[in-house]
């Protein structure tokens, strides 16, 4: 039986405004390190807050852990570990107090569990005496995270962990998820970051309420349809109308200091001769080369054509 199960979910805020979710169905597998990827606004945090039983959807059915997120909201509440983006830790507690309330709350100590959180917390155990509200980002996403696992919860939601936080603390971050991913708990993370995709073992784009793609992210990657390719020129900025301007452009786009662009059709003179064609615009300099697309490409690619 999978861990996680959205069926048909809706949910709107606001009478008349588009929904903030519309329809969206995935499921989770148990001991799964399951990805939310998606901009701003796409609807992550609504899906949490509905699979931790804070809100009520308006149509659909969803279950966590068999359980489901309406009749069984007590029983969700005590076998899951939820990390909001925001507010989850009190700030004029420490770090200890903050550990030892959610402890209290879940009827448990930090004793009983230690083992599971040890790894983490012992990086902000030399600041336990230290306000929550005077750590760094990245030490304060370390105490959430110690928060939610303190009751060792079955499955643990995590809604964009790694938002505000620096690099290091990022890569120390998914290292942490997959030694939790390897002591049986079903992980799942939202994320803006499309790099941060690859570490999931499966994800769910997700863009204004809609899922427009699941499956694991080397799968994804494969199901690009068609070749792309950076073009990378010393005035990139004016570039990119000239390229647009080519007839055959499926997609153009900047990704960084270059541009990435596909053809309506593969055919194999057409890299040579957008070059010659840019070159009579005056970009002399234009260097063009076959990529492998990212997750981001992929995004990108749904959100023009859906099918
Ligand atoms: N309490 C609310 N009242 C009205 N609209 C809301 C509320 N919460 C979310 N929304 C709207 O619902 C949509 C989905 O928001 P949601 O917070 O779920 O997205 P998200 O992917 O988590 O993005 P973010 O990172 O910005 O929170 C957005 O259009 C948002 O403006």
């Amino acid at each position: 039986m999978d861990t996680v199960v959205l069926e048909n979910i809706s949910k709107s805020y606001i009478k008349d405004a588009p929904p903030a979710l519309e329809n969206v169905s995935f499921s989770v597998k148990k001991g799964e390190l399951f990805g939310l990827i998606g901009p701003d606004g796409a609807g992550k945090s609504t899906i949490f807050r509905i699979l931790t039983t804070l809100l009520l959807s308006d149509a659909g059915k969803a279950t966590v852990a068999g359980y489901d997120v309406v009749k069984d909201f007590h029983q969700i509440r005590s076998c899951v570990g939820y990390m909001p983006g925001k507010f989850s830790l009190y700030q004029d507690l420490t770090v200890e107090e903050n550990l030892n309330f959610f402890a209290t709350l879940f009827g448990t100590t930090i004793a009983e569990n230690y083992a599971l959180i040890k790894d983490i917390y012992e990086q902000i155990a030399p600041f336990k005496d230290r306000r929550a509200g005077k750590l760094s980002g990245g030490m304060k996403q370390k105490l959430a995270l110690s928060c939610a696992l303190v009751h060792r919860p079955e499955v643990l939601f995590l809604d964009e962990p790694t938002t505000g936080v620096d690099a290091v603390s990022r890569q120390e971050f998914w290292d942490m998820l997959k030694r939790l991913k390897n002591e049986g708990i079903t992980i799942v993370v939202s994320t803006p970051y499309m790099d941060e995709a690859s570490l999931c073992e499966r994800i769910a784009l997700i863009q204004t309420g809609h899922i427009l793609s699941i499956d694991t992210p080397d799968n994804i990657v494969a199901a690009y349809p068609g070749k792309l390719y950076a073009l990378r020129s010393p005035k990139v900025h004016l570039l990119l109308p000239d390229t647009r301007s080519y007839e055959g452009i499926r997609q153009c786009y900047a990704a960084g200091e270059k541009l990435h662009v596909a053809f309506q059709e593969d055919g194999k003179d057409h890299p040579a001769q957008l070059l010659t064609y840019l070159k009579n615009k005056g970009h002399q300099t234009v260097d063009i080369k076959e990529i492998r697309p990212d997750i981001e490409d992929c995004f990108i690619e749904k959100l023009s054509n859906p099918k």
